[in-house]
């Protein structure tokens, strides 16, 4: 079976890609596989920087094709933020509980009108003695005032899609996998490379 390796230490992430993959027939292996490969530290100022951080350090330290996510939340009303430090917006120890608190938090008070958030993705190719490529997706949603569902990972209980009339953590997999800004990323990227990810290929 034919082998990619995703540049991320994101169990949530992780499942996605191994799902968004198997029907390419890929078997993805992630940087859970690779315990001893450091993190890399994410000091570019959008998310298509620090994609290609995380994409090329990875593809040299190993000298193979990696794909990379970075991703996050983007909220009007916030100004932006979470942004580029979704990761670690309440904090260094990544935790998605008390991010997504904060995040309610900061909303207190605000109408649903003027809550619009998107969920934003970059994926970068890094391609050993080639140029990287990059591709971005997103995902428009509205803050919601609470959880509300048990599915996906981050920020999925509190973002809410208006097209399906469901929080993000409602939608299964299947039609996550469909509609989420890594799903309309990963499509721009199939498109561009059809000869390296087509389907039956
Ligand atoms: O589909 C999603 N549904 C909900 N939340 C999401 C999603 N996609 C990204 N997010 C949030 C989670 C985390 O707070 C941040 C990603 O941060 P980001 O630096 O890209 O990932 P990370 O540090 O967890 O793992 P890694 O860098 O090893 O890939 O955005
Ligand atoms: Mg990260």
């Amino acid at each position: 079976m034919k082998e990619i390796i995703i540049a991320t230490k994101n169990t949530g992430k992780a499942k996605e890609f191994v799902q968004m993959f198997a029907p390419l027939g890929y078997e993805v292996r992630t940087l859970i596989d690779f315990p001893d490969v450091p993190d890399v530290e994410e000091t570019g100022s959008t998310f298509e920087e620090n994609a290609l951080l995380k994409a090329e350090t990875i593809s040299k330290l190993l000298n193979r094709v990696v794909i990379s996510d970075d991703s996050g939340l983007v909220v009007d009303a916030l100004n932006g933020r979470p942004g580029v430090y979704s990761a670690r917006y309440a904090g260094e120890q990544k935790n998605d509980q008390d991010n997504m608190d904060k995040v309610l938090r900061e909303l207190e008070g605000i109408p649903s009108e003027e809550r619009t958030a998107r969920f934003c993705c970059a994926l970068a190719v890094a391609i050993p003695n080639e140029a990287s490529l990059t591709f971005t997706g997103t995902c428009e949603g509205v803050i919601l005032e609470e959880r509300r569902g048990e599915y996906g990972f981050g920020y999925d209980p509190i973002f809410y899609v208006v097209e399906e009339q469901k929080a993000m953590a409602e939608l299964p997999p299947e039609i996550k996998n469909k509609i989420s800004h890594r799903a309309n990323a990963l499509k721009k990227l199939k498109e561009q490379l059809p000869t390296v990810f087509k389907e039956g290929n």
